[in-house]
């Protein structure tokens, strides 16, 4: 690692998901915030003005006085690397133009996650994915730039909990999830107080057909000649996607069904997800957690307001992992949605990009 950290500029800055970035990276050694970009609602405004900072942590100092940006690359001319938390609707084409000048960007947003050549990476489940940013600069004739996008909030916990279960006992050949989504999910304001107080939404727009094409592309590999990905595309996947009163945690009870035969005991998954570790835990990257799958054996957790932050948010927490007598084995699975759902999974995207050489100081 360099002594000298990465400049990082921020899209979104403002969000929710710009506000774990900022809250994230002011404490990260690999990067140093440089510049902070939002709408043109926020532009002029120093960022302590343009921002209802909604995190129980303070403001980091440093960041107060910024003056935020409109999304335009001419800003960011001193950033090694870009984060993303920009709003889907106006997402594809300011990171298009960030890409086109040149910069590596780590984005939040649906619009380029299912892109052949884009690799969509939860670093808890499948960093050997970033080997495809060559192929995507090759494609679009880029020297530096590239993007690499994190899943949707709603489907890492579960992506993680699978990957482990896939490498030790093969293929799953059906998945259904019902998913108890936090209100933060929604960005801020986000869901109406009355709507969602007493009571619980059984809909969120376009977020099962997301669930379930991503899941398939996360537990894939790359191709043979390393220019795109085989999906699992043969798995069967279901998702029933719920909002919930709760600020910040996605909840998700699971039912699989291995491809095997001979599926596993109760016993070998704990295990398993107890002993699992992903490539970016291995890599000794700054913000991977000590643990990645956390399982409690108690009967009644894991519990949002109680285990979301396990491991700083970069863990997910499993527990109830049961016999499923219909498919082989059910579980619940938690992981906090702005961070190893979104800003922090983007962070550790960058810093296991970083140890690949695909990220550099200017
Ligand atoms: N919240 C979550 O748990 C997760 C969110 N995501 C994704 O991350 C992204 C951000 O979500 P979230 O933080 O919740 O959303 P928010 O609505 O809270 O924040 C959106 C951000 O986009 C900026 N923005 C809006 N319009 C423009 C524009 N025209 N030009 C430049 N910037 C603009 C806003 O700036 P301003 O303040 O100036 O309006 C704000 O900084 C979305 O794509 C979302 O789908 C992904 C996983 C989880
Ligand atoms: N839709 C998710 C959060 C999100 O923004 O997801 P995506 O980035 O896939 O649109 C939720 O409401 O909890």
């Amino acid at each position: 690692m360099s002594a000298k950290p990465l400049k990082a500029g921020i899209l979104g800055a403002t969000g929710t998901v710009g506000q774990r970035f900022i809250n994230l990276l002011s404490t990260n050694p690999t990067f140093e915030i440089a510049v902070l970009g939002a709408s043109e609602r926020s532009a002029g405004k120093k960022y302590n003005d343009a921002t209802n900072w909604k995190l129980a942590d303070r403001m980091p100092e440093n960041v107060k006085a910024l003056t935020v940006c409109v999304c335009d690359p001419a800003h960011f001319s001193s950033c090694d690397v870009v984060f993303s938390g920009l709003d889907a609707n106006i997402a594809g084409e300011i990171e298009k133009s960030f890409i086109e000048a040149e910069f590596p960007v780590f984005s939040n947003a649906k619009n380029f996650r299912m892109y052949d050549r884009v690799p969509l990476v939860i670093p808890l489940v499948n960093p050997e994915h970033l080997a495809v940013v060559s192929e995507q600069q090759k494609e679009f004739n880029l020297k530096k730039g590239f993007i690499v996008t994190n899943s949707n909030c709603a489907v890492t916990g579960v992506a993680v909990a699978l990957k482990a279960l896939q490498l030790k006992f093969g293929d799953i050949s059906h998945v259904l999830a019902t998913t108890m989504q936090a209100i933060s999910g929604a960005g801020y304001p986000g869901v109406p107080s009355l709507d969602i107080m007493d009571n619980v939404v059984p809909f969120i727009g376009g977020e099962e057909p997301k669930f379930e094409a991503e899941l398939m592309k996360l537990l894939g590999t790359v191709n043979q000649t390393c220019t795109g990905f085989d999906s699992k595309s043969n798995m069967k996947v279901s998702a029933s996607c719920n909002r919930v009163p709760v600020v910040d945690g996605h909840l998700a009870s699971v039912s699989i069904k291995f491809a095997s035969a001979n599926p596993p005991s109760v016993d070998q998954v704990v295990e398993c997800l107890q002993n699992y570790k992903s490539e970016s835990q291995i890599l000794g990257c700054y913000s991977a957690p000590e643990i990645a799958i956390d399982v409690r054996m108690e009967s009644d957790r894991p519990q949002p307001r109680l285990d979301r932050m396990n491991g700083n948010g970069m863990s997910v927490t499993v527990g109830r992992v049961r016999e499923c007598s219909v498919f082989d084995i059910k579980f619940s699975v938690l992981a906090h949605n702005t961070i190893i759902g979104a800003a922090g999974a983007s962070i550790l995207n960058a810093e296991v990009a970083y140890k690949m050489g695909l990220v550099f100081p200017k």
